[in-house]
Order: C-alpha cells, then structure tokens, then sequence
C-alpha cells in the first residue's frame, strides 16, 4: 500500500476530522501516533483500529499541544516505537470566541510548534529524512467568518505560516513538503458546539446559519471519502517532490 513503512504524528486525532485522517492513513499501510488530551476516547479508538488494522499500528499518546514538553515527549515516543516520523498532521483545533486566547494558542501556537519540532526530526540538512507535513486550516482561513474573528484570525495564521514556511523548504533544501487543509463545514463535535461558543458576537449566528445552510455540511464519512485521494497525493510523494 502506498503508506507501508511510513509514520504519521496526527494531534486532536481521537475524534472528527483528526480521527478521519488517522483512518485514512491507516488504511494505506501507514503506522500512526494518535495524540489528544481525551485519553478516554483515545484509547478505545486505538483498541478498536487494533482489531482492524493488526496490532503495533496505531498509538495513543496523550499531548496538549499548547505543551511544547508534551509534543516533544510524543514525538520522542513515537520515534522509539515506530522508528521515525514521516507525516504530521496539525490538526487539533477549538472554537471558542469566549476563551479566546487559548483558540490562539491551539489553533495557531499549536501548529507552530508541531511545525517547528517537525522540521527538527525531518530536516535533510541536519540528518532528516524530510516528511511531509499537512496543517488543517478552514474556509475561514481563506475568508472572513463575522461570528469568529479570532477563529479566523488562527485559521488565515495557520495558511499564512503554511506558505511561508513552504516557502523557506524548498528555497532551503529542507526536503519537506507542507499543506493546509481547508475543509467547509463537517459535522463534528466542533461544529455542533459553535452556538455557545460566539460570546459578544452572538449576534452573527443568523448570518452564519446562512452559511450554512448555502455552503451545507458535510458528514464525517463524506469528508473521509473526499479526503482520501487528496492526502494520498500530499503524503505519496516521491523523493525527487521533497
Ligand atoms: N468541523 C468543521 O466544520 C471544521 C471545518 C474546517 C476546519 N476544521 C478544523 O479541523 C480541526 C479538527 O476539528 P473537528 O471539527 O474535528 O473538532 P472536534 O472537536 O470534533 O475534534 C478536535 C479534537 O482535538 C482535540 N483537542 C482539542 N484541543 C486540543 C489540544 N489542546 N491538544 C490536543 N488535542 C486537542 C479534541 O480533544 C478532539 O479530539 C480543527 O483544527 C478545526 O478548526 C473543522
Ligand atoms: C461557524 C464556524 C464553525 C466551523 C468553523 C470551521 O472552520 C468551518 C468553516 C467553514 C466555512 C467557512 C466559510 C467562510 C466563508 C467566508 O469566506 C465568507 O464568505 C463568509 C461571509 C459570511 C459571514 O457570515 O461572515
């Protein structure tokens, strides 16, 4: 399969859309670390992907991305077991207008620093192998959403940082190709909570139930299915592409 022998990091992977791409990678033959601070949730998915895909394929590490210890920590983890890392996806992510300062250093923080330990386990210049790295951005990283200005602010942080750091791989020779996902809206949990978590901007839930319902919502296993040949590409990439 087009992932046999590789190793993917995917953080906020123990439910929606990290959960997808976990089985996604999964299912192409690639060995996969699950990070997230729901450990519950976490281990159940690993016992229940063990009985799919074969055991010593998936693994559940806890790890608060605003920690860069804890990233470390689980990085360093997933080298000892697996052998090395080859794919990270920065995909934990909140919505919250209330709690806004942690939906900074989540959303954006978070992808910033999972980046940055990346390009120290991956980089051609220093030993890596190089890798791939996919950070899940939105829409709303792309235009503005009026119920979420700070949302917003991290998901076009998220794209802008993307580009940039792009940018510097391939003028550098750093060998590793990086994304953003931006997908619409997808039933999560995420999605589901949004009403409580507008604070001052309440006022706009109109307008975004307008969105909505122009833009519509996809369901988890439709975005599964569209993303899988879209990741495959990203991640199936020949050495000459890095
Ligand atoms: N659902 C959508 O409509 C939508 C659309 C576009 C982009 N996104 C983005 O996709 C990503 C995943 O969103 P989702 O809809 O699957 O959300 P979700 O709430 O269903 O899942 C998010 C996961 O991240 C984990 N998480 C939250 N904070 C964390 C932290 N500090 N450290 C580690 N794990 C943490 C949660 O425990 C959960 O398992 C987010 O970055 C989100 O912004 C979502
Ligand atoms: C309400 C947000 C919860 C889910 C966030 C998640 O990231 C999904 C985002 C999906 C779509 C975003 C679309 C953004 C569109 C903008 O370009 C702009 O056209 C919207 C203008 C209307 C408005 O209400 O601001």
């Amino acid at each position: 399969m087009a992932l046999n022998g590789k190793t993917a990091v995917v953080t906020g992977a123990a439910m929606g859309i990290g959960k997808a791409i976990v089985e996604i990678l999964l299912q192409n033959g690639a060995k996969v670390a699950i990070l997230d601070m729901n450990e519950t949730i976490g281990h159940c998915l690993v016992e229940t992907l063990t009985k799919e895909h074969g055991p010593d394929r998936a693994m559940f590490l806890f790890c608060d991305v605003e920690s860069e210890d804890e990233l470390k920590a689980a990085f360093q983890k997933t080298i000892e077991t697996f052998g090395g890392i080859d794919i990270l996806c920065n995909n934990a992510g909140v919505f919250n207008e209330v709690t806004w300062e942690k939906t900074i250093t989540i959303n954006l923080m978070g992808t910033i620093k999972g980046t940055y330990l990346a390009l120290e386990h991956m980089n051609k210049l220093t030993g890596g192998r190089g890798g791939v790295i996919i950070n899940v951005a939105s829409m709303a990283g792309i235009g503005p959403l009026s119920c979420c200005p700070v949302y917003t602010a991290t998901k076009h942080g998220v794209i802008g940082f993307t580009r940039s750091f792009a940018a510097a791989s391939v003028a550098s020779g750093y060998g590793i190709r990086i994304n953003a996902l931006c997908p619409g809206f997808v039933q999560t949990d995420l999605f589901s909570a949004i009403q409580s978590k507008l604070g001052q901007f309440s006022a706009m839930a109109g307008a975004t139930q307008e969105l909505i319902e122009k833009l519509g919502v996809l369901t988890i296993q439709d975005f599964t299915a569209g993303l899988t040949a879209l990741l495959l590409k990203v991640t199936c990439l020949t050495e000459n592409h890095l």
